[in-house]
C-alpha cells in the first residue's frame, strides 16, 4: 500500500514505523477518588513534578537550543496557577486525572482562544497533560524510543521542535507527518539533519508502529511493506544519484561559467560546520533567533559578539550575511513580551519588533559592528519583514550609524517585491525569503499542511515577484527554500538571482544542476515557467528546458 505526501527533504530512508502517539484517553467524567484529599493531591502534585523533572533531565540531555525548549516545558508543567486549579479541582472531589485533565483544558482554551503562537503552544500543554495523566493511570509515557535497534521512520501528526530536538540522524532513518508543509519547521528541521521527510501526508497516523516503511523524500511517496526489491532499486537509485551529485565539486557556477556563489543557511554552530565541510562559499542566511529562542533576557553583548565573530572566522575571505532577529510570529521570544494578536504573522514580528525595542537592535547591530571588526571575512546586515522603503531606510540608517556598511533587506513581504526599485536605492542588496513570501503572496499559513499547495515555491505568481525583485541594479540571493530545490534553483538563476543560499544537505545537488546548465537554459526554463498558469505546470515545463536534472536523479 502506499500513501502519498509532499516531499521535503530529499533521500530514501526505510525502517520500521514508530508512531508517535500522544493520545491518553480522556478520565471519565465525574470521576471520583476514595481516599483522602491530601493524599490525593499529593499524588497529582508528585506526578507534575516527575514529568517536569523528565522533560528538565531530557534537556540536560539535549544540551544547546533544545535544552532551553524543554526546560520551558518543564516550566509549564509546575506552573503554580495549574497546580493550584488542580488542588481546588481535587478538594471539589475530582479524581486527581481527572483534575489535571479538567485544569489543563481550561487553560488550553484560553490558549486557544488567543490564537496564533499562543494557540500552538496548546500542544505543548496538551503533551504534558497526557504525560501526566499517563502516569497517574498507568498507562505507557508518549515518547521516542531510547537506543533503537535500527533506525525508525517517525510518524507524527505532525512533530514540536520539542519531539525533535532530542532526535539524532543515527536513530531516525525518515520522517512521515500527516501535517506540515514545505516551509513549516518540521520540513526545515529534517533536511538540516539531511533525513528524508515528507509532510502533508494524509492517512499517515494510521500506519500501524511496527511496519516497514520506505520513505521517498523527493517524490513524496510513502510505501508500505515493501518488496525488498523495491526498497533495493530505490537505494541503488538513490546511490546512483549521489555519485553523480558528488561528481561535480567546486563554486557554484553555470556550465558556460556564470558565477552563482553557493552559501548556506545556518542557525548556530553545528550548522555552521556542516555547511563549511559541505563547500559552502559563505553564509548567506545567518538566523541570529538561536542566540535568544526560550531566554528570560536577550544574551550579553559578549556573547552576541562570540558568535558572531565564530561565524566570521569560519569562512576566511568570505562573506558572512547576518540577519537581525526575527523574533515573533513563528519564532517567539520569551523576553520580548509579544501582544496577543489574531494574526501574529501579521502582526509586529521581525523588523517591526525593534521599531518597539529599539534597544534590542542598538546591542545587536552594536555586537555585529563589534564582531566585524578586523575579522577574517565580510559581514553584511540584513532585516527581516521589510515592508517598504522607509522600513529600509530606517534599519539601514541605524547599520550605518553603528559602522556596519554593507546593509540590505529580505524581501519576503510582497510590497517589498513590488517596490524594489525603490528599496534598492536604500540598501546594498536583497535577499529573498520565499518561504515567507509564499505565505503572504497567497495568504497561506506556512504551518498549516491544509494550504501547503499554495505554499509551493514554483507557483507563478511567486516567479512573478522574484524577477521583480531582480534587476535593480543590487546583488539578489535567495535564501528561502526555494534555493534547496536543484530546478527551482535554475529557475532562481534565470529570473535573475545571483546567490544562492541552503541548508548544507542541498548544496550538492543545486551545484551539480547549474554546472550541468547554461545560463541561456536557465532563463529560457524561468521565461517558461513563468508563462504557465499552474505550480505543477511551470515545474514540469522548467524540467523540459533542464534536460540535465534526470540524469542527475534530481
Ligand atoms: C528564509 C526565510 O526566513 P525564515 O524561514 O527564517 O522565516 C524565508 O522566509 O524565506
Ligand atoms: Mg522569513
Amino acid at each position: 500500500m502506499n500513501l502519498r505526501g509532499v516531499g521535503v527533504s530529499p533521500g530514501i530512508g526505510h525502517g520500521p514505523a514508530y508512531v508517535l502517539t500522544v493520545s491518553v484517553p480522556e478520565p471519565p467524567e465525574g470521576s471520583t477518588y476514595t481516599g483522602e484529599a491530601e493524599q490525593e493531591k499529593e499524588r497529582a502534585s508528585a506526578a507534575l513534578s516527575q514529568v517536569a523533572g523528565d522533560l528538565e533531565a531530557r534537556g540536560n540531555q539535549a544540551g544547546g537550543e533544545a535544552e532551553e525548549i524543554l526546560k520551558a516545558q518543564a516550566l509549564m508543567a509546575e506552573d503554580p496557577g495549574l497546580v493550584v486549579k488542580v488542588r481546588t479541582l481535587i478538594d471539589r472531589g475530582l479524581a486527581a486525572p481527572r483534575a489535571v485533565f479538567e485544569a489543563f483544558t481550561k487553560y488550553r482554551d484560553v490558549l486557544t482562544g488567543a490564537g496564533g503562537y499562543l494557540g500552538e503552544r496548546a500542544a505543548d500543554l496538551d503533551d504534558i497533560r497526557d504525560r501526566v495523566i499517563a502516569l497517574l493511570t498507568g498507562h505507557p509515557l508518549p515518547g521516542l524510543p531510547v537506543a533503537p535497534e535500527e533506525p525508525y521512520v517517525l510518524v507524527a501528526a505532525d512533530l514540536a521542535p520539542a519531539d525533535t530536538a532530542l532526535l539524532s540522524r543515527r536513530d531516525v532513518a525518515g520522517f512521515v507527518t500527516e501535517q506540515g508543509g514545505p516551509t513549516s519547521h518540521t520540513a526545515i528541521m529534517a533536511r538540516a539533519m539531511g533525513v528524508p521527510a515528507v509532510v502533508a501526508c494524509p492517512g499517515a497516523t494510521g500506519i500501524p508502529g511496527g511496519v516497514r516503511v520506505l520513505v521517498d523524500g523527493t517524490t513524496g511517496e510513502v510505501s508500505l511493506e515493501p518488496s525488498d526489491d523495491h526498497v533495493a532499486e530505490a537505494r541503488d537509485a538513490a546511490a546512483a544519484k549521489r555519485a553523480a551529485i558528488g561528481a561535480v565539486k567546486g563554486p557554484g557556477r553555470t556550465a558556460d561559467g556564470h558565477a552563482v556563489p553557493l552559501l548556506a543557511n545556518v542557525a548556530g554552530p553545528d550548522e555552521l560546520a556542516e555547511a563549511m565541510a559541505a563547500g559552502a562559499e559563505g553564509v548567506g542566511l545567518y538566523r541570529t533567533e538561536f542566540l535568544f529562542l526560550d531566554r528570560a533576557e536577550a544574551p550579553a553583548a559578549e556573547e552576541q559578539r562570540r558568535a558572531y565573530r565564530a561565524a566570521l572566522e569560519a569562512v576566511p575571505g568570505g562573506t558572512v550575511v547576518v540577519r537581525t532577529l526575527d523574533a515573533g510570529a513563528d519564532k517567539p521570544l520569551r523576553f520580548l513580551p509579544a501582544p496577543a494578536e489574531p494574526n501574529p504573522a501579521l502582526g509586529e514580528r521581525g523588523l517591526r519588533l525593534f521599531r518597539r525595542f529599539p534597544e534590542v537592535m542598538d546591542a545587536q547591530l552594536r555586537a555585529l559592528a563589534d564582531a566585524a571588526e578586523g575579522a577574517p571575512a565580510e559581514l553584511l546586515v540584513m532585516a527581516p519583514m521589510v515592508a517598504t522603503a522607509e522600513e529600509a531606510r530606517w534599519f539601514a540608517d541605524a547599520c550605518r550609524a553603528r559602522g556596519l556598511s554593507k546593509v540590505g533587506v529580505m524581501i519576503e513581504v510582497p510590497s517589498a517585491a513590488l517596490r524594489a526599485g525603490q528599496l534598492a536605492g536604500v540598501v546594498d542588496f536583497f535577499s529573498l525569503g520565499t518561504n515567507d513570501l509564499a505565505q503572504y503572496t497567497f495568504a497561506a499559513d506556512r504551518q498549516l499542511g491544509t494550504v501547503s499547495g499554495l505554499q509551493d515555491p514554483w507557483q507563478p505568481a511567486l516567479l512573478d515577484l522574484v524577477a521583480m525583485s531582480c534587476g535593480h541594479g543590487k546583488p539578489v540571493g535567495v535564501c528561502g527554500e526555494a534555493a534547496a530545490d536543484p530546478a527551482l534553483a535554475c529557475v532562481l538563476v534565470g529570473l535573475g538571482a545571483t546567490t544562492l543560499s541552503m541548508g548544507a544537505g542541498a548544496l550538492g545537488a543545486v551545484r551539480a544542476a547549474l554546472a550541468a546548465h547554461t545560463l541561456e537554459q536557465c532563463r529560457l526554463a524561468a521565461r517558461n515557467a513563468r508563462a504557465q498558469v499552474t505550480a505543477a505546470n511551470a515545474r514540469a515545463v522548467a524540467r523540459t528546458h533542464l534536460p540535465g536534472l534526470a540524469a542527475l536523479g534530481v
